[in-house]
């Protein structure tokens, strides 16, 4: 206390009044004064601490070395504590801990060296500036790029992550917008909304597309933040910019592609959309999409970049090891990078074209299908030599899968597409597609008035081709017909296929002439000769033709139409062509008629049965009687077999026909049998469809046990056209009958397809020699060859052999002398109803 005496009033009154503690020490290190600062700032009061050594209140570290500094600075007055301003820990009465920056003053009075320690409270300075150091190391530390601007938009800092994102430093954009030097593409009028809501204390946050130093774009989130001044204007910006590329990248181009997908938009735009998103992105690269079909062939399918000559250059182009970087990319299945297309020399076959078109380096890279074929590829082109960047790289990585996605949806649509509207053999439009077409193009006839011709094509003989080479073979000429079908016609022509053997080509805008040429040049085409299954032939067909408008004015009428005229050509002999007329269609019509009428007769059982006597020639004795079907209808009157059974064969009535011939023919005999008539047999007609049924032998032998009947009291009379019938069941019933003892006879002998080879391997016992050749055989000295050739065939294969149609004397003895054994024909009787032939027995 004594010691503050020595101090001037003045001086501890203005000591006392200082705003920063003050702390005096004597030349002992005692405190003489702590000022109510002091107190505040150490939490003594100054009672605690007046006459104590100053140690009190320094830190307990440095606190055994305190005094020896002030000592030596005392002693030797080397200035090491005086005019120094440092920071040091102030430990408090109650243990906590503040920081004052102390600046000691050495003060000389009256012979003594006091200490004066001028201490400012600076924790919540240093907290701050702490707090400023950690926040400077953050945003240098971050990835993220931040820059702050002053009011005016000038750049005043900007971090590491900016110049390690964006490549620039602080000095070199100083003076520029970073708006402007970010997005050099920004429309003015977002600018300046920018400003507004900034201006206006509103932070914003966007996501952009910024363009680095080398003017490569990044995808960035950008958060802007404004700093308002004192006076509430805006004093600074702060931007945080958080790179974004890699999911931006992604999110873009994925919902550019699936939602142009979504829209059901084709292939082609869908690619054109992504190049030029890509191009947004990337400016520096020209993308395109090339498809590769299964043939192995280019189809650019999008290049906006580029002038129609890089479709053109690159169209139907072969994938193949040597040209041009897609080309080879395709052919290899991995990506090809041309740095330099001057020197590289996949590109030397068309490197012309490629300077016209600006390019300097390609990347390209396959498509993959799931199963890993390359289905298309993916071409970036620079204008300068360059290799491709990450962005570039990036991009690549995000858009090959979803060009894959797209084109095997495409493929995949486009083969249901097939399937539901193309044959799936030749490839034609089916009769759906064929029918949508044709009625499109009906419609159009229709508003531009003019006329439209359809042709119903049906292949001749293709039956008989499918049945004796081999579905195979039918299949292949259905191929091969197709193609020739649709080779050169005209664009707006229309070819399908209806179904088996049977085409439609409808030809709009055309007149009779077109018509006429038309019909010439597809039978020219069609008959050209082939080679299918080792067999050569020129195949033919028949054409009927119907025209818009006069026989009709709805496709399926047309068509109808057409098919009536082809069965007109068919009937008039192969590879004829018959245009429609009312007088066909009202024979088609009757034929419709007829055919009801015949369903219902067979049905109902309202057939008849005629009978014609058989005599064998060496004893005059009755051989047996051949049955055959007649018709007398109330309306049509008497309807011929020669027409109502291919009738039944075409309608498919002819199976059950054939049952209830079976059935007729052997309750006949059993009847006459029982009246005691000796007719030694009964021969019943049966077409070759009926021995597709399996169950045929074993349905005759319940029908002959039925009437008390034994096999060898029926024969079965085939014709030569079942030679024809590769069916598999047709051989096995045959042996079947023949096993049973029911006896074959080959009818109508020497007409058809007479290959004795296959006669020799049929179980049959008889041989009927056709009427045509007994109806000349006194005139004709070639008819007279023939049925004695038959006769040496069937004596030599042990068959009887049957001469019918015979009607005149004259023809029975040459016959008889050629070794006939047995006749029939009119010399001998009509066919007769059943009663009028018991008559003709009787008389016999
Ligand atoms: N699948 C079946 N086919 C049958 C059946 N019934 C008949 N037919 C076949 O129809 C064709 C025409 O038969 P049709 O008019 O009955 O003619 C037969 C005889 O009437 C006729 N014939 C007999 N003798 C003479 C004659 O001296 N002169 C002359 N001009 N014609 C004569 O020949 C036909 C004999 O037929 P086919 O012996 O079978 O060749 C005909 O192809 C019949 O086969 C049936 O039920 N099912």
């Amino acid at each position: 206390m004594s010691t503050t005496r020595n101090l001037s009033e003045s001086f501890v009154h203005t000591l006392e009044q200082a705003i920063d503690s003050v702390v005096v020490i004597d030349s002992d290190n005692r405190v003489i004064l702590f000022n109510g600062a002091a107190e505040k700032l150490w939490g003594f009061h100054r009672e605690e601490v007046l006459g104590n050594n100053v140690s009190m209140l320094v830190p307990e570290n440095i606190r055994s070395k305190h005094d020896g500094y002030v000592d030596s600075n005392r002693r030797t007055g080397v200035n090491k504590i005086v005019g120094t301003t440092r920071d040091v820990p102030i430990h408090k009465k109650d243990g906590s801990q503040r920081w004052g920056s102390m600046s000691i003053s050495r003060v000389e009075t009256e012979g003594q060296i006091l200490y004066t320690a001028f201490v400012k409270d600076v924790t919540e300075q240093r907290k701050e500036r702490k707090r400023t150091k950690l926040l400077s190391l953050v945003a240098d530390q971050t990835d993220n790029a931040i820059f702050i601007t002053d009011g005016s938009g000038r750049l005043v800092y900007l971090n590491k992550g900016f110049e390690k994102l964006f490549g620039y430093h602080l000095e070199e954009i100083a003076d520029c917008q970073p708006a402007q030097l970010l997005v050099p593409d920004l429309p003015p009028q977002r600018l300046v909304g920018l400003q507004r809501d900034l201006r206006g204390g509103r932070s914003c946050q966007v996501e952009e597309l910024l363009q680095v130093k080398g003017g490569e774009r990044i995808w960035c989130n950008v958060a802007i933040n404004p700093v308002a001044g004192a006076n509430g204007e805006l004093a600074h910006t702060v931007t945080v910019l958080t790179e974004i590329t890699a999911s931006k990248i992604h999110q873009v181009l994925q919902h550019c592609i699936l939602d142009a997908m979504v829209r059901e938009m084709p292939l082609a735009s869908v690619m054109d959309l992504l190049c030029s998103e890509i191009r947004r992105m990337a400016p520096e690269v020209r993308a395109a999409v090339i498809q590769v079909d299964e043939n192995g062939a280019m189809h650019p399918l999008a290049a906006p970049g580029f002038s129609e000559r890089y479709g053109q250059l690159l169209e139907g182009m072969p994938i193949r090891d040597g040209i041009g970087s897609s080309s080879v990319a395709a052919c290899r299945g991995e990506m090809v990078f041309a740095r330099d297309i001057a020197s590289d020399p996949h590109w030397t076959p068309i490197r012309g074209e490629c300077r016209a078109l600006g390019i300097s380096s390609a990347w390209s890279i396959p498509i993959k299908s799931a199963k890993g074929a390359a289905i298309g590829v993916l071409a970036f082109y620079y204008g300068e030599h360059r290799t491709p960047s990450v962005l570039h790289q990036q991009i690549v990585e995000v858009v090959l899968p979803l060009c894959a996605v797209a084109m095997e949806r495409e493929a995949n649509r486009e083969s249901i597409r097939q399937l539901a509207f193309y044959d799936s053999l030749t490839r034609l439009p089916n009769r759906s597609l064929l029918h949508a077409n044709a009625d499109h193009a009906l419609i159009e006839a229709r508003r531009t008035r003019t006329a439209l011709a359809v042709l119903f094509i049906d292949l001749d003989r293709f039956k008989q081709i499918n049945d004796s080479l081999g579905h195979p073979a039918g299949d292949e000429l259905l191929k091969l017909v197709a193609q020739r079908l649709g080779a050169n016609r005209n664009s707006n022509d229309i070819v399908g296929r209806l179904s088996g053997d049977e085409f439609v080509v409808v030809l709009p805008d055309c007149d009779s002439e077109r018509v006429n040429d038309t019909i010439e040049e597809i039978r020219q085409a069609i008959s050209q000769p082939c080679r299918i299954a080792g067999s050569c032939f020129s195949p033919s067909a028949s054409i009927g033709v119907s025209l818009y408008p006069r026989d009709g004015h709805d496709m399926s009428s047309l068509i109808h139409r057409a098919d009536m005229a082809m069965y007109q050509a068919k009937s008039a002999g192969r590879g004829r062509f018959s245009f429609f007329s009312h007088e066909l269609d009202e024979l088609a019509q009757e034929r419709q008629a007829l055919e009801s009428a015949l369903r219902e007769a067979i049905a109902q059982g309202t057939l008849q049965l005629h009978y014609q006597p058989q005599v064998t020639i060496e004893d005059g004795r009755v051989y047996g009687v051949e049955a055959l079907a007649r018709w007398t209808h109330p309306t049509f009157g008497v309807v011929s077999p020669a027409r109502f059974i291919p009738l039944a064969e075409e309608c498919g009535l002819i199976t059950e026909l054939g049952h209830w011939v079976l059935r007729e023919a052997c309750r006949q005999l059993a009847a006459w049998r029982r009246r005691g008539l000796n007719i030694p047999a009964v021969s019943v007609n049966l077409s070759p469809s009926n021995f597709h049924n399996l169950d045929l032998a074993a349905m005759i032998g319940s029908v002959l046990d039925q009437h008390g009947l034994v096999a060898a009291d029926l024969t079965i009379e085939l014709t030569e056209n079942l030679l024809l019938d590769t069916n598999p069941g047709t051989m096995k019933v045959l042996h079947e009958l023949n096993a049973r003892g029911i006896r074959l006879a080959m009818d109508d002998f020497g007409t058809g397809y007479s290959s004795l080879s296959y006669l020799r391997k049929l179980p049959i016992q008889e041989l009927k020699l056709d009427r045509s050749f007994v109806l000349d055989l006194e005139a004709d000295e070639t008819s007279r060859a023939l049925s004695d050739a038959v006769m040496r065939i069937g004596d030599s294969l042990h068959l009887k052999v049957v001469a019918e149609g015979v009607e005149q004397h004259g023809q029975y003895r040459i016959l008889k002398d050629q070794g006939y054994h047995v006749v029939q024909g009119y010399l001998l009787s009509k066919p007769l109803p059943a009663h009028d032939l018991e008559a003709w027995m009787m008389k016999y």
